[in-house]
C-alpha cells in the first residue's frame, strides 16, 4: 500500500531548487543537506542564506507572494526559465514555517513585473512598501468610516510635477514629510478626501497633495470599468518613470502601475 508520503512525493521530484518563504531558523536548517539549491524569501535574511530575495510586502496572496519570489530568483540568477522549483510557504497563520507546498515551473510567463516594482523603479524600495502600506490602511478603515479613494504617485517627482498642476494649495509645499513619518498617516488620510493625486520623490519626500495629472493617456490599456483616477494614474507611468499606487472608492482595491501597465492588484480587506 502507498502511504501518502509516496503518492505525494512527486510535487518534490526533480526540482532543481526549493524556495523557503520566511522559514524560522529551525525550518531552515533542516534543509541544510538537501541536493537543492535554496533561497530564502523573507522581508530579512535572518537565517543567513546565501541566496536571499527580500519580501517587502506581507503578499496574503500566495499567488502574489510566489511569482514575486520566482520573479526575484530569476533576477538574481537564483533560477532560470525552465527550472521546476518547489515553495513553502504558509498559508493561514503566521507562527508557522509552512502549510503548503507548491511546484511551480520557472519560466517568462511568471514573471508579472511585482519584483520589478519595488526593485527597479526609481523610488526606493522601502518608499514604495510604506505608501502601499498607507493606501492598504486608508482601504481598511476609509474616512470616518467611508470609502475613500486616493491616487499616489511615486518617484520621478520632478517630472510628475511637470506633467500636472494643482488643483488647490499644496499643505505639503514648506514641509519635509516623508511616507513612513508616523504623522503622515492622519494627514494623508485627512487630505485622501480631497482631489487629485500625492505626488511622493524617490526618497519619499511628499512633493504635492491635490495634482491634477495631465499626462497623454494615448495607448494607455487599463482594464474596462476603472474610471479617470485609474486611467490618469496608469498613464502617468508611462509617461514618466514613477510608479501609482491607487486605491479605489469604488471597488476597495489597491492597484499599482508601472510602464502604464496594471502590475499588481490587493484588496485592502485581507490585510
Ligand atoms: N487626471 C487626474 N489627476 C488626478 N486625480 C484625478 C484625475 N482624474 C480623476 N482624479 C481623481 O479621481 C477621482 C475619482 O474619479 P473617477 O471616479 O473617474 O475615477 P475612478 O478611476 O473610477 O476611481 P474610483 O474607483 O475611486 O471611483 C476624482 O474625484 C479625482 O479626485
Ligand atoms: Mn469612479
Amino acid at each position: 500500500m502507498a502511504t501518502l508520503r509516496d503518492s505525494l512525493g512527486d510535487l518534490v521530484d526533480d526540482v532543481d531548487g526549493l524556495f523557503l518563504f520566511a522559514p524560522s531558523a529551525a525550518f531552515y536548517e533542516r534543509f541544510a543537506d538537501v541536493d537543492v539549491d535554496l533561497v530564502v524569501i523573507a522581508d530579512e535574511n535572518g537565517v543567513g542564506a546565501d541566496a536571499f530575495v527580500e519580501l517587502p510586502l506581507d503578499f496574503d496572496n500566495v499567488r502574489d507572494r510566489i511569482k514575486f519570489g520566482v520573479e526575484g530568483a530569476m533576477e538574481n540568477d537564483f533560477a532560470a526559465e525552465g527550472d521546476t522549483v518547489a515553495c513553502t510557504v504558509a498559508m493561514f497563520g503566521d507562527d508557522i514555517d509552512a502549510d503548503s507546498l507548491v511546484r511551480v515551473r520557472v519560466d517568462e510567463s511568471m514573471r508579472s513585473g511585482i519584483y520589478d516594482l519595488f526593485t527597479d523603479s526609481r523610488a526606493e524600495p522601502g518608499v514604495i512598501r510604506d505608501v502601499f502600506e498607507v493606501a492598504i490602511d486608508l482601504g481598511k478603515k476609509g474616512q470616518k468610516g467611508k470609502p475613500v479613494g486616493a491616487l499616489f504617485v511615486v518617484g520621478d517627482a520632478g517630472k510628475v510635477m511637470n506633467k500636472s498642476r494643482p488643483l488647490s494649495y499644496n499643505p505639503f509645499e514648506k514641509s519635509h514629510v516623508h511616507v513612513g513619518d508616523p504623522i503622515v498617516n492622519v494627514m494623508l488620510k485627512e487630505f485622501s478626501r480631497l482631489d487629485g493625486a500625492f505626488v511622493v520623490s524617490d526618497s519619499g519626500k511628499i512633493v504635492s497633495a491635490y495634482r491634477y495629472l495631465e499626462p497623454s493617456a494615448e495607448g494607455v490599456d487599463i482594464p474596462k470599468g476603472l474610471g479617470a483616477r485609474h486611467m490618469a494614474g496608469g498613464a502617468i507611468t508611462r509617461d514618466t518613470n514613477a510608479i501609482a499606487i491607487v486605491l479605489s472608492e469604488s471597488d476597495g482595491m489597491v492597484r499599482a502601475f508601472k510602464g502604464g501597465d496594471l502590475i499588481l492588484e490587493i484588496d485592502p480587506e485581507e490585510y
